[in-house]
């Protein structure tokens, strides 16, 4: 790994609507000093992708909604820095690098740069901004036509954007670009193609095409998980030296904490569309408050064997975002999560689901045979945030209500005994039998909000 620069400001972004409001954006409450300017403010932005199920829909029987990508993002992003987007697949990192610059339309909330805002332009006046806006994709093999000579592909901005025509100008710009970016002699890779170069001199020319026609930001989305082990710390050095050279400020969008640890000034850890940590990069792995960084720093592999941590992320998968989980998203999964968390009738179902895979078979069946419909307890409506206080479970014909609710009583008894205790029940406020079915009742819940915290911003009811 390279070894970081110091980092150039690690104090908030000078208020862009009062100081709660920069306080609230930036991640930090640090103290004040040298105020980086603003280069993008993200206010309440949401990218949510419509599901379409064409046919059915046709019915009038088909499943809707939206995949709620990103969700509620507030952000300053401060002109020289290094901001990680950290998460699991799924968490809308790309989704978010991809909207900042207009690659992916929002659905609502705006994106300030330049005094106008990005997630209203009309294509036609994004375009031009996008020589200052650039992208790095993962894959330098897929980012290169392979058809395309070096100085084709790394002057094609210049000539997209009608900066330079093909000539001796462009060609001594290819060249400055393709030397800074450490391929040299620039001239003896001029007329080569991609399938001349190894992957690490891919990415170069890939760096060299985003910088030529001079950005301000580029989001690399995970710019060095395709290369090999030995030249990872080299290109991030390289994209180091290069923010230091040309003034960039970058958005680095990667599920690899380690390498976010050494690039980033700061960092956002995303999950479920939303940010639910964000702050200095030193703090939040010195003092990570959310359960959720907790769990992402406990399985970064330790190489001391002595240090060995759990190397699991706690149980079950990251939720599906068409409809994600009441509360805050990551309660499913958490294991200090309390009553107003925001349980609901699919950690009913969950629970069930967990128990079944621990008890005789035989045992297994008797107790799923009780339900009428278990594979869909508390499944919400798709496209919904769960939002039901309580959810109603029906016997199965020859069933009856008094046997469901003894059977559920049963288990919260059990699991109440059992350490660690399971902690849906924390949240259950009511189980009793409702005109012939059972009705589990839920206490309130919130989506807890972005608060400052020891120099950091978390969204986590237990920091409250
Ligand atoms: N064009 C799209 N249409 C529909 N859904 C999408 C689209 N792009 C992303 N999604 C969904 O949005 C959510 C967030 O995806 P995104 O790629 O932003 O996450 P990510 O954290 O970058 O994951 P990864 O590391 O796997 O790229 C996922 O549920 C994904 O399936």
């Amino acid at each position: 790994m390279p070894t970081k620069p110091e980092s150039p400001d690690t104090t908030p972004a000078p208020p862009a609507g009062g100081p709660d409001r920069a306080a609230a954006a930036t991640g930090t409450t640090g103290p004040a000093g040298a105020a980086a300017e603003a280069l993008i403010e993200v206010d309440d932005l949401s990218v949510h992708f419509a599901i379409r199920n064409g046919a059915l829909q046709r019915l009038g029987i088909g499943d809707s909604g939206a995949v709620r990508a990103v969700d509620g993002v507030s952000l300053t992003l401060r002109r020289g820095e290094v901001l990680g987007l950290v998460g699991e697949s799924g968490s809308g990192k790309t989704t978010l690098g991809r909207a900042l610059l207009g690659l992916t339309r929002a659905t609502s909330g705006s994106i300030r740069y330049d005094g106008q805002d990005l997630t209203r332009l009309p294509e036609r006046r994004l375009r031009p901004l996008r020589r200052r806006l650039q992208m790095v994709f993962q894959d330098p093999h897929a980012a290169l036509n392979p058809a395309m000579d070096i100085r084709t592909a790394v002057g094609h901005p210049l000539r997209i954007h009608g900066l330079a025509a093909p000539g001796p100008e462009l060609d001594a710009r290819v060249v400055d670009a393709l030397e800074r970016v450490g391929l040299s002699p620039a001239e003896q890779f001029l007329d080569k193609y991609p399938a001349d170069l190894s992957g690490g001199q891919k990415q170069r020319v890939v760096l060299a095409r985003a910088i030529i026609a001079g950005p301000e930001l580029l989001v690399a989305d995970e710019p060095i998980s395709m290369l090999d082990m030995s030249v990872r710390a080299k290109i991030l050095q390289l994209m180091l030296d290069l923010r230091r050279d040309l003034d960039l400020t970058y958005v680095y969008v990667t599920h690899d904490l380690a390498s976010a640890k050494y690039f980033c000034d700061r960092i956002a850890i995303m999950y479920l569309g939303r940010i639910v940590e964000i702050g200095p990069t030193e703090q939040v792995f010195a003092e990570p408050r959310h359960p959720y960084t907790r769990a992402l720093l406990a399985a970064v592999p330790e190489p001391d064997p002595a240090r060995a941590v759990p190397r699991d992320l706690p149980r079950g998968e990251i939720p599906d975002a068409a409809h994600p989980p009441r509360g805050c998203s990551f309660h499913p999964r958490c294991p200090v999560a309390f009553e107003r968390c925001g349980w609901e009738g699919r950690d009913l179902r969950a629970l069930l689901e967990r128990r079944w895979l621990q008890v005789p078979a035989e045992q297994y069946r008797a107790e799923r045979a009780l339900f009428a419909d278990p594979d869909r307890i508390g499944t919400p409506p798709r496209g919904t945030r769960g939002e039901e206080l309580s959810c109603d479970v029906a016997p199965a014909r020859g069933h009856t209500a008094e046997e469901l609710l003894a059977l559920l009583r049963r288990v919260r008894e059990e699991d109440s005994a059992r350490e660690p205790r399971e902690p849906f029940w924390r949240g259950v406020t009511g189980v009793r039998e409702v005109e012939g079915r059972v009705r589990v009742e839920f206490a309130p819940a919130e989506e807890p909000e972005l608060l400052p915290l020891a120099g950091h911003r978390t969204a986590c009811h237990l920091h409250r």
